[in-house]
């Protein structure tokens, strides 16, 4: 089946950081987790891939469509997260949604209710009133509004509780499955993964170490076993030694 997104040998150079030749499809109703420690290059791979960065080279394919090219028609068909941005902090939810769906032309207010009455939001309170777990959720409430064929996420489940993770997981596995649509999502907390991924990429000082179903990812990274370990290794255990092996190498320079 043709990849709903592509990533082809992107390059993107800042001092003392460069993402190096990051490549990785994602398939339809697939979720996939982008894994990487503090600094690795994961939000600047997500800000490359939507042009929020230019990157020096490279190329995105979204729904088979050059995004560079069509990227305000390949905008509407998708659903964007990321934390950190404050975006119009003064303005009450219900009057930044006003202005978001008129971007929307598929935008569904029945869904928007319902995600808004889910996630428990007032809509009368300013956004910089929220906490940071509402603000994720309202973000997420935006982006699930308007049929998006993709989500593409920075780290959505990091300001929330472990309730309310659970929650979004669970919201991940059945837009995938009732919805046509899939998912992108960046990490740092590998038992997201294990719940929920189908994919992984694990990105490693701006390279992309690894990008796999996650079976066969797993698998990719035997060689770190020792003779203690009975059984398969966990996600959480394969990062933590990949960057070990990477800190043991410091030391002997
Ligand atoms: N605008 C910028 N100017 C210069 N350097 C930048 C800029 N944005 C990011 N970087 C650098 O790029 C590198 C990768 O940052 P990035 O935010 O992509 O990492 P990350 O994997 O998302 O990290 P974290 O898990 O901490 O969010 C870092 O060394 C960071 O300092």
């Amino acid at each position: 089946m043709e990849a709903v997104l592509s990533v082809q040998s992107i390059n993107k150079h800042y001092p003392g950081f460069a993402l190096e030749n990051v490549s990785f499809s994602l398939a339809p109703n697939r979720i996939m987790g982008l894994i990487g420690k503090n600094g690795a290059g994961k939000s600047t791979t997500l800000k490359a891939i939507l042009n929020m960065v230019s990157p020096e080279s490279g190329n995105v394919t979204m729904f088979q469509k050059n995004f560079y090219q069509y990227e305000k028609e390949c905008k509407q068909r998708i659903g964007v997260v990321f934390g950190g941005i404050d975006f119009y902090p003064l303005k009450k939810l219900s009057t930044i949604t006003a202005v978001t769906q008129k971007f929307y032309t598929d935008w569904d207010e029945e869904q928007y209710q319902k995600y808004i009455k889910r996630f428990a939001l007032n809509e009368s309170k300013k956004f910089k009133e929220l906490s940071n777990g509402m603000k994720v959720k309202y973000l997420l409430a935006l982006a699930l509004s308007h049929h998006a064929e993709l989500l593409i996420l920075d780290e959505p489940t990091s300001g929330l509780d472990p309730v309310s993770r659970e929650e979004l997981l669970h919201i991940f596995r059945q837009i995938v499955k009732n919805e046509k649509c899939s998912i992108l999502f960046s990490t740092h907390i590998t038992s997201d993964l294990d719940r929920c991924t189908d994919d992984i990429t694990y990105i490693q000082n701006g390279r992309v170490l690894q990008s796999a179903d996650k079976d066969t990812f797993l698998r990719s990274f035997e060689h770190l076993k020792t003779p203690d370990d009975s059984g398969p290794l966990t996600l959480e255990e394969i990062m933590l030694r990949t960057e070990r092996s990477e800190w043991d190498d410091d030391i002997t320079v």
